[in-house]
């Protein structure tokens, strides 16, 4: 399946959807100041992500075609031309409405023959219509355990209201933010002292394994959402 994916910043979990060579390198470079547990812990990770998404004998056929971005010079742009994806700016200060700006954007997508659309760190509310557009085909990654800690800010949250636990969602997008049916979750344990940074990275290192597996189930159809937005399990 051709993979499109909208970012805003720095693409960390579009770097992890293909773990471009990029990965192995920075692995090497940071063999030397891993404990050796944290350095196994970190192949596991990484070679399951490779797994994942760049093994064609998988067959689970996920290729991410195009890349856009509503903001310039970010990080996860530079993410993608270093692993040789084709990137797009589509800022959204250029257009007169929201739903100008989102039909830009789907006409990219389109032309780029894309099937399925990740946002990644996006954050510009999408409209009604272009979901409708998408919807099945759309999937976000939030930093927290759904429905908890809605919007922005999910870590600031999780830190003010005490609670231990807390991880990451993948799920359909539908109009309604961050309402869809979830397709995967993870839970990470709250340390004390832990900060909205410390937290964040933290949650980011288990989005990078969700967020592939949740691409996975829709990318092999294992999973489609039915016209009441409910889950449905093929297998
Ligand atoms: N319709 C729909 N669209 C989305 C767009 C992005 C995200 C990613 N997570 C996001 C969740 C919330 C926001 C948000 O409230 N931002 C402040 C307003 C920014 C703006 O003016 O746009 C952004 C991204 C999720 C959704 C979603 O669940 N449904
Ligand atoms: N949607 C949320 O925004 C952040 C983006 O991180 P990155 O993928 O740009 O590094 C991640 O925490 C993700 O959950």
């Amino acid at each position: 399946k051709r993979v499109g994916v909208l970012i805003s910043g720095s693409g960390t979990n579009l770097q992890k959807f293909n773990s471009a060579d990029t990965d192995t390198l920075t692995l090497n470079h940071v063999v030397c100041s891993l404990q050796y547990n944290q350095l196994i812990s970190k192949i596991v990770m990484l070679q399951s992500l490779i797994d994942a998404t760049v093994d064609p004998s998988r067959g689970t056929g996920a290729e991410i075609v195009l890349v856009i971005s509503n903001k310039a010079g970010v990080q996860g742009l530079k993410r993608a031309e270093n692993a040789g994806i084709p990137t797009k700016v589509i800022s959204h200060t250029a257009f007169k409405s929201r739903l100008e700006f989102d039909m830009a954007v789907h006409a990219e997508l389109v032309a780029a023959g894309v099937e399925i659309v990740c946002l990644a760190g996006f954050m510009r509310v999408l409209t009604g219509d272009f979901v409708k557009l998408w919807r099945g085909r759309l999937i976000n990654i939030h930093p927290a355990l759904l429905p908890l800690f809605k919007g922005t800010h999910a870590h600031r949250q999780a830190l003010e209201a005490g609670v231990r636990i807390t991880g990451c969602t993948a799920h359909f997008v539908e109009e309604d933010v961050d309402a869809g049916a979830i397709l995967a979750q993870e839970s990470v344990q709250i340390e004390l002292g832990d900060t909205e940074e410390s937290l964040q990275e933290r949650v980011k290192l288990v989005e990078h394994k969700v967020f592939p597996k949740a691409l996975m189930l829709v990318a092999t159809g294992k999973v489609r959402l039915d016209e009441n937005g409910k889950l449905v399990w093929t297998e």
